[in-house]
């Protein structure tokens, strides 16, 4: 199917006609279009790469996935192209818009009962499908759960999405910090076992809440705070008194996905068989209750933009946090940032105000209720202080150095042209650009790797970009608020692919909300990875818009880990959501680069021509890195635990100073980790090992039994061949 649907669907985008703008992403906007030479309706997917701060390796995996699955309630796509700056993907379009959208527009206290069964046990099929392949999708939300004209639900976006069945690296990199926070499990959010396919039912509980209150719990709070909230609460659910209106096996239902332990959630499969699920209605019944009468997607779309607008002009004059971070819910981006500064607000909200609201969510009867108040023993031993403020004085400097050194060892590349990195992989590979890639000062030749070391690239680029490119690598520094940096530093928890990027695409001129993101681009909270970035001021961020190098500025990225560099001399690292934070070292024609996991897995060509000699090396050096980076993202996050206040470990410091973990403490946790990370690539090769015996014990079953019939075939060509020579022997005989 997946091939004919690639047949049908040209590659090329002056085949489309593109209308109204649908839905925008973190990463991307979505226009309805028209296919020409089918007449079709379509929707495409519009990504800018040149600006998108997703890793390729997600970009390339969501295409992947959205063209191998092939499942009635899950969005596929027909195919995908470079087009200019962008890369298209076309898909089938979903007149009915988002759950969260139809939610936002007419059902802003959420759905009913039977409309939530119909739309869950449709997304069910498509998880048991997903999973039975061996994806997670890892972001299951309203957002991403699409409806058609028809009344058919399918799940969409696989922009995050994981395969069980990855190895090595990209396994190690379920341990990564992927999702939204809302929707996130908390095995995800800790990142200390990795986490499996009950992630997506952790998500799909949620879900169910949201499509229950027309919000997911939490939704109103910073990231932070909902990290948090998700860790230390018990989890929320379905109150039996305020949550009348709903049906004992939907609360039920909805309490067997939010359990903490995964392993007391059940599988996709078996919690189809929920007796919830038995209230579900036809895909007609669905149309009926929640399409009708609505206004086209494209109108309702602007309508709820406008209203985020509203909240976004609001918010800046109030400084109401809280609401720019429900404005982006309305918009369905489930996209914020925030400061380290704010985080540490944050925090201390979370100790005052533990909010009633909020326990309401909780299922108290079934789970164990965990506070944020509850201080354990360790905490309060007052002998420690002393000790925990010159650890944390130590500790502190220790970890800036440590910082820096990483900054040093960020000297690995990223594709500096994400279009010709991605070359091979799309269904088309346009090249229309080759007269403005002549005049721009890029590292690849024709057939060149797509992926070459950052020092290199500084000395084959003009002479100005060299010059910034060498400072970059010489003085990287960090520069989060409490590490001695400049406060107009933000962290965005997102992959934020900034409004204006698309601007030139768009077809629908919106000239105030352009402006308005411009002057707002700033202040706009974003989803998708953890990304710490300069905030621009109106007047840089407009620049930005038309300077096409300003992704210069990237100068070194390393999983979640970028660091950027300004004009103005300002280094700058990027603390990125690491969906795939694995790189590996790629040698081909005497290059070093360093590219992702999956462009090895996609089969670039660099892995063919590996030998045994560089393999070792190369391996060596993955495992180094890997090893660093691990270490990096739990000293990170050990850092903003103590920019919140919280932290599992002794020292409570007390008079609103941070607590520190003793440096003992923290070593042994980062062993721990190293250990659990080295037990992990065991398993895995032990894993892989049973495979490729399975495989062997198949192959030679196979190359037995074909001998066998050899054998046996050969036996009876010589008994035919005896038989005849014997016969005609007989006939012979009385003639001699
Ligand atoms: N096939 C489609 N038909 C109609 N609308 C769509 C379609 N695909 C996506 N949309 C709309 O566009 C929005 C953004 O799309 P999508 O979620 O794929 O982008 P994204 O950048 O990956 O988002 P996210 O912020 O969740 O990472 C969706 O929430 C939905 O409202």
């Amino acid at each position: 199917m997946g091939h004919e649907i690639e047949k049908r669907f040209p590659a090329n985008a002056k085949d489309y006609q593109l209308f109204e703008e649908v839905g925008e992403g973190v990463s991307a906007t979505v226009y309805r279009a028209l296919c020409i030479p089918l007449n079709e309706e379509v929707a495409i997917k519009v990504l800018d790469l040149e600006r998108c701060n997703n890793d390729l390796d997600d970009i390339k995996r969501e295409v992947q996935t959205m063209r191998i699955i092939n499942h009635p309630n899950v969005v596929q796509a027909y195919c995908s192209f470079p087009a200019g700056q962008k890369l298209w993907i076309v898909m089938p379009y979903m007149s009915g818009g988002s759950c969260l959208h139809i939610m936002k527009y007419a059902h802003p206290e959420g759905f009913e009962e039977p409309v939530i069964a119909t739309v869950l046990y449709e997304v069910l099929k498509a998880l048991i499908y997903l999973h039975s392949e061996g994806h997670i999708h890892r972001d299951v939300k309203a957002g991403n759960i699409l409806i058609d004209a028809s009344g058919a639900v399918k799940l969409a976006d696989f922009g995050v999405a994981a395969s069980m069945f990855d190895t090595g690296d990209r396994q190690r990199a379920r341990n990564t910090f992927v999702g939204t926070p809302c929707w996130m499990a908390p095995e995800v959010m800790q990142q200390l076992h990795g986490y499996d396919f009950k992630a997506d039912i952790w998500s799909f509980g949620i879900t169910a809440l949201e499509l229950s209150h027309g919000h997911a719990p939490f939704s109103k709070y910073p990231p932070m705070k909902v990290l948090l909230m998700t860790l230390q609460n018990a989890p929320p659910g379905l109150d039996y008194e305020r949550d009348e209106k709903f049906s004992k096996s939907f609360k039920k239902m909805v309490a067997t996905c939010l359990v903490k332990d995964p392993k007391k959630r059940p599988s996709s499969e078996k919690l189809l068989k929920h007796p919830f699920f038995k209230h579900a209605h036809s895909n007609d019944y669905l149309a009926r209750a929640i399409l009708d009468g609505l206004p086209p997607l494209a109108d309702r779309f602007k309508t709820l933009k406008g209203r985020e607008e509203e909240i976004l002009l609001q918010s800046r004059t109030e400084e109401d946090k809280e609401q720019l971070s429900q404005s982006q819910y309305i918009r369905g981006i489930s996209a914020w940032n925030f400061n380290l500064e704010e985080l540490k607000s944050q925090a201390s909200l979370i100790q005052e105000e533990t909010p009633a609201s909020e326990e309401l969510e909780v299922n108290g009867t079934d789970y164990g209720v965990e506070t944020f108040d509850t201080i354990p023993s360790e905490h309060q031993n007052a002998s420690d202080e002393k000790t925990g403020i010159a650890n944390a004085v130590a500790s502190r400097k220790e970890e800036l150095q440590d910082l820096q050194e990483f900054g040093g060892l960020l000297a690995t590349t990223f594709p500096i042209h994400p279009l010709k990195a991605l070359e091979g992989f799309f269904d088309v590979y346009e090249d229309d650009n080759k007269d403005a890639r002549q005049n721009r000062p890029v590292a690849f030749n024709s057939d060149s790797e797509s992926l070459i070391p950052m020092q290199q690239i500084s000395h084959e680029v003009g002479s100005e970009s060299k010059k910034s490119d060498a400072e970059n690598l010489e003085g990287t520094t960090f520069s989060a608020k409490y590490l001695n940096v400049p406060e107009r530093q933000k962290i965005l928890s997102g992959s934020l692919l900034s409004d204006h990027a698309l601007l030139p695409a768009r077809i629908t001129a919106l000239p105030e909300r352009d402006e308005l993101h411009q002057k707002h681009h700033s202040e706009r909270y974003c989803s998708g990875p953890l990304l710490c970035c300069q905030r621009d001021s109106p007047k840089q961020s407009a620049a930005s818009v038309h300077d096409e190098s300003s992704d210069s500025r990237v100068v070194q990225r390393k999983g979640r880990f970028k660091v950027t560099s300004s004009d103005t001399g300002n280094k700058e690292i990027a603390l990125r959501r690491g969906r795939d934070n694995d790189q590996r070292l790629v040698r081909e024609k005497g290059k070093i680069g360093v590219a992702t996991s999956a462009n090895l897995a996609c089969g670039f060509a660099a892995s063919a021509t590996l030998d045994a000699s560089t393999v070792l090396p190369t391996l060596q050096f993955i495992l180094r890195q890997n090893v660093i980076q691990r270490e990096q993202i739990v000293k990170l996050l050990k850092l903003v635990e103590q920019v919140s206040g919280h932290h599992g470990e002794p020292s409570d410091l007390g008079g609103g100073e941070f607590s520190q973990p003793s440096l003992g403490v923290i070593k042994e946790r980062e062993l721990q980790s190293y250990i659990l990370q080295l037990q992990q690539q065991v398993d895995h090769l032990a894993e892989e090992l049973q495979i490729i015996k399975s495989k062997n014990a198949k192959l030679e079953r196979k190359l037995h039994s074909f001998l066998k019939e050899r054998e046996i075939g050969e036996q009876e060509s010589l008994e035919e061949e005896g038989v005849s020579s014997g016969a005609s022997h007989k006939q012979t005989e009385p003639i001699l």
